[in-house]
């Protein structure tokens, strides 16, 4: 059974398509979604998150609709969610933030101090759960993003550019928890930094015009590197070759989906 399964999206703000027939099958695992500026990243994320429900098309989680509130409600429960940007009361600490999504999360109460240390000792933020959030740099107010969209082992976990604003050694700390986390739940993760995702995504999707233009493996998406591409490395290059299908900079391509 797939975790996610979405069929023929459509997407968009007042009349403005944003994406255009979207289908994504996802089990276990981690699936890295690449795309330029307003490729629709969040958006696709917004709906597999429950938090806006698709204008055409449908979602399925965990093998069932979510279409009513009782629906969309029990599948919350078992989904974490990082927003690409997310608000918080400035007087909270660290710990009342995490504690605080845990329990919008419906988590036991019972369970809540101690889903909110593993959280916290994930993004090695436990030092800092005393500290307000305000007081906190960009890099550590994302991980403490990422610390509540892991709480209570979700069995999806819909990650929007988590790497933002981390240094070198927190973004290699990320990579391996990320693999941690792809093996016990399905992770769909947004980012524009394509080397995050080289070996930590066993599949990638690149979102451009409103549609998934490339679906595959890292290793699928560098074998269509050519030396003309813009790009430091093969999968760098591999995604701006599919970005330029439309541009007819290139003509080769893995694209499904
Ligand atoms: N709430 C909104 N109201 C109106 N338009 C919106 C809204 N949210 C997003 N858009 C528009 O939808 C398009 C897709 O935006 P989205 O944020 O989903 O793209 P993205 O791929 O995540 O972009 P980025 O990489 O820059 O974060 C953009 O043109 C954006 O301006």
């Amino acid at each position: 059974m797939n975790v996610i399964e979405l069929n023929g999206l459509h997407q968009g703000y007042r009349g403005k398509p944003v994406l255009r027939g979207v289908s994504l099958s996802l089990e276990k695992g981690v699936y890295g979604l690449l795309g330029p500026n307003g490729a629709g990243k969040s958006t696709l994320l917004r709906v597999l998150a429950t938090a806006a429900a698709p204008q055409e098309g449908t979602l399925r989680l965990f093998g069932g609709e979510v279409r009513t509130r009782g629906e969309v409600r029990a599948a919350r429960r078992r989904i974490g969610w990082l927003p690409q940007s997310f608000g918080c009361p400035p007087a909270f600490t660290v710990e009342d933030f995490v504690r605080h999504c845990a329990w919008l999360r419906e988590i036991p109460a019972g369970r809540i101090p101690e889903e909110t240390r593993t959280a916290l000792a994930r993004v090695d933020l436990l030092d800092q759960a005393r500290t307000p959030m305000r007081k906190l740099s960009g890099g550590m107010v994302r991980r403490a993003g990422i610390a509540q969209a892991t709480l209570g082992s979700p069995a999806v976990v819909l990650l929007d550019e988590p790497t933002t604003g981390l240094d070198p050694r927190q973004r290699m700390q990320f990579r391996s928890m990320l693999r941690e986390l792809g093996g016990s739940a399905c992770v769909v993760l947004s980012t524009h930094i394509v080397e995050d995702l080289a070996h930590s995504a066993p599949r990638l999707g690149v979102l451009h015009g409103g549609r998934v233009v490339f679906d595959g493996t890292p290793r699928e998406l560098a074998d269509l590197a050519h030396e003309q591409a813009p790009g430091d490395t093969p999968l760098e290059q591999g995604y701006s070759v599919v970005l330029g299908q439309d541009t007819g900079l290139s003509t080769s391509s893995g694209a499904h989906g």
